[in-house]
């Protein structure tokens, strides 16, 4: 596991949009998948800015998202689908048609699962995966004790990720309670991971990957036996295992 320590949120937004377009430009055909929350949002912000001052362009590149909420359509203002338009995919050049994220409206959301795994397979897979991380450890919204083998999936949201995403809604009430997410096995597939982590609310979750236990109980472990995780953490997020502590 590689890790680069940053000094705040800003320079791990450059770092982490830095390591993305460099792929994109040495591998114009990536296949790149992304992920959504507070975290990746800066890092789009400097992506954005990259395209229109360097011009790195996004025209073969296929995107995947981890997730998306049972029961939001593409529109919803809440749905992931909707933030990768706003935050990135409306202002570079990458297709639409090449942007695959779950339907959380699908009549048959396990179809819908199966469907999705087939499509990452059709594409010949993910090559750089984006990660953040949960205060309980999920990636993607694979929750404690998700099996490690787990593929495209639907799950029930843990209260506390639900909590931790009403901030985006009017209530915690309105937070849908399931929703549908690439696997852990689905994930440790992609060759290469991009995992970042900011502030200290992260540091408990940072720490204890750091400890190095893989235990199902804390689903971010698994990428301790990943061959190719690069993690970017800032000073908040390492706290006293950081070099600016
Ligand atoms: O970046 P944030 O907003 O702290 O979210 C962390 C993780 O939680 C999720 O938003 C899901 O709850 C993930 O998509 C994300 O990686």
């Amino acid at each position: 596991m590689n890790i680069i320590e940053v000094e705040n949120y800003e320079e791990l937004s450059i770092v982490g949009a830095e390591i993305i377009s460099g792929r994109v430009k040495s591998q114009p055909h990536l296949t790149m998948g992304f992920a959504t929350g507070g975290t990746p949002v800066g890092t789009y912000r400097e992506l954005i800015s990259d395209h229109s001052t360097k011009k790195t362009s996004y025209k073969n590149v296929t995107a995947f998202n981890l997730d998306e909420y049972l029961g939001l359509s593409g529109d919803h203002p809440n749905s992931y689908c909707h933030f990768m338009k706003e935050h990135l995919f409306q202002h570079i050049d990458i297709h639409s048609t090449s942007t695959f994220i779950p339907n959380g409206l699908a009549e048959n959301p396990l179809e819908e699962c199966r469907r999705y795994e087939e499509l990452i397979e059709e594409k010949g897979g993910i090559d750089l995966q984006l990660l953040g991380i949960g205060f309980n450890g999920h990636i993607g919204f694979n929750e404690p004790y998700t099996s490690f083998s787990s593929r495209t999936h639907i799950v029930d949201l843990a209260l506390s990720t639900r909590k931790a995403n009403a901030r985006y809604f009017n209530s915690i009430d309105d937070v849908p309670s399931q929703a549908v997410t690439m696997g852990i096995g689905t994930i440790m597939e992609s060759r290469e991971i991009l995992l970042l982590i900011s502030g200290a609310g992260k540091q408990a979750a940072l720490s204890r990957l750091l400890d190095g236990d893989v235990n199902e109980e804390f689903p971010a472990s698994a990428l301790l036996s990943h061959s190719a995780v690069t993690i970017v953490a800032d000073a908040a997020a390492l706290g006293t295992r950081g070099r600016f502590s």
